[in-house]
């Protein structure tokens, strides 16, 4: 079945040409299962607990979460960074950490924190700070398609001659994007990347992932605090708070997303309601600030570490 793409952003009407493929509409497993997932930091107690959640391929996955709420700790678990259960992360019906071709392949692709102090590609990091030419760099990754290449350098309106040591933090940015997104992705995973991107610059690069998605069954999962033009981005939203996914659905599922109000606001209502109820509770219970999602555990509580989580981990 032919379904026609979502309507770009920053146009008026639809530009995909090529057959397209919706979420759904694949016999495949889900992309992305999480299945009573909780992870706990050493010495803390679970900054996640039991979260459930399915994500068929072709899916725009919104990660939404006050500050510390755990998002990033979440996508570095879907990374494959943080070893967890088998069968707690599946990654294309396969384990996040147990099955490393996932991200050597480029099959998972998670540009993150640490990938924006340097390089993230194929499970490899490259400092990003030195005299380098972005056309040495884009151009020594080897066994990319070279459409491709040239499609995302012209997206990302990149000049192969800056100098990334001279460079200003957008245009750096955007050669880490296109080295990022080189290798034709099945899951990637987006931790505030479009941060310093200029308005038009993030609103191709959104409306370049919507291509992937629809034309070859990518599934996107993508944690930002700038909601601006996503209201038509999004085909799922996951929002964490207090350790837990307290929603997760398709957009379509979601009352408040279809009262046409902005994004923006609706997520803000959300998290001034859990700010409210956060204060109410440690007013009445200055006790129950220890007991956050991820607050340090008592030096002497030892056995409830959950230490068999947290020594593994793949930077
Ligand atoms: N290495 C660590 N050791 C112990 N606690 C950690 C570690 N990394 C993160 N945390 C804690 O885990 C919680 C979740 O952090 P995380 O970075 O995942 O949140 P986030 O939702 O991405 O926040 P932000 O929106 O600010 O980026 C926070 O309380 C944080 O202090």
């Amino acid at each position: 079945m032919v379904v026609l793409p979502a309507m770009p952003l920053g146009v008026d009407a639809p530009t995909l040409s090529a057959e397209v493929i919706g979420p759904n509409e694949h016999s495949e497993p889900d992309a992305v299962v999480l299945n009573s997932l909780s992870y706990a930091y050493a010495g803390h107690r679970p900054v996640l607990s039991d979260l459930s959640l399915k994500l068929p391929r072709g899916s725009r996955c919104l990660l939404i979460g006050a500050n510390g709420a755990g998002k990033t700790t979440l996508l570095q678990i879907l990374a494959g960074q943080y070893m967890v259960g088998k069968d707690a992360v599946r990654i294309l019906n396969r384990p996040a950490f147990h099955d490393i071709q996932l991200t050597s392949s480029g099959e998972l692709s998670y540009l993150g924190q640490q990938w924006r102090r340097d390089v993230a590609f194929a499970g490899y990091n490259v400092p990003i700070q030195g005299d380098i030419a972005a056309g040495k760099m884009i151009f020594g990754v080897e066994g990319v398609d070279p459409d491709r290449r040239q499609k995302l350098i012209d997206l990302l309106e990149i000049n192969l001659e800056w100098r990334l040591n001279k460079v200003s933090d957008g245009q750096r940015r955007r050669v880490q994007i296109c080295m990022g997104l080189l290798k034709p992705y099945q899951v990637l995973l987006l931790d505030e990347i479009t941060v310093d991107l200029d308005v038009v610059g993030r609103l191709d690069l959104l409306n370049f992932f919507v291509e992937e998605c629809e034309v070859r069954g990518a599934t996107i999962i993508y944690a930002t605090h700038i909601f601006d033009g996503l209201e038509r981005w999004i085909t799922h939203l996951a929002y964490v708070s207090e350790g837990r996914l307290q929603k997760s659905a398709p957009v379509g599922e979601v009352a408040e997303l279809q009262s046409g109000r902005k994004l923006l606001r609706i997520v803000e209502g959300w998290l001034r309601a859990e700010l409210e109820a956060s204060r109410a509770r440690e007013a009445a219970d200055p006790a129950a600030k220890a007991v956050r999602p991820g607050a340090a555990l008592p030096k002497q509580a030892g056995p409830l570490m959950h230490s068999k989580h947290m020594m593994f981990f793949r930077g």
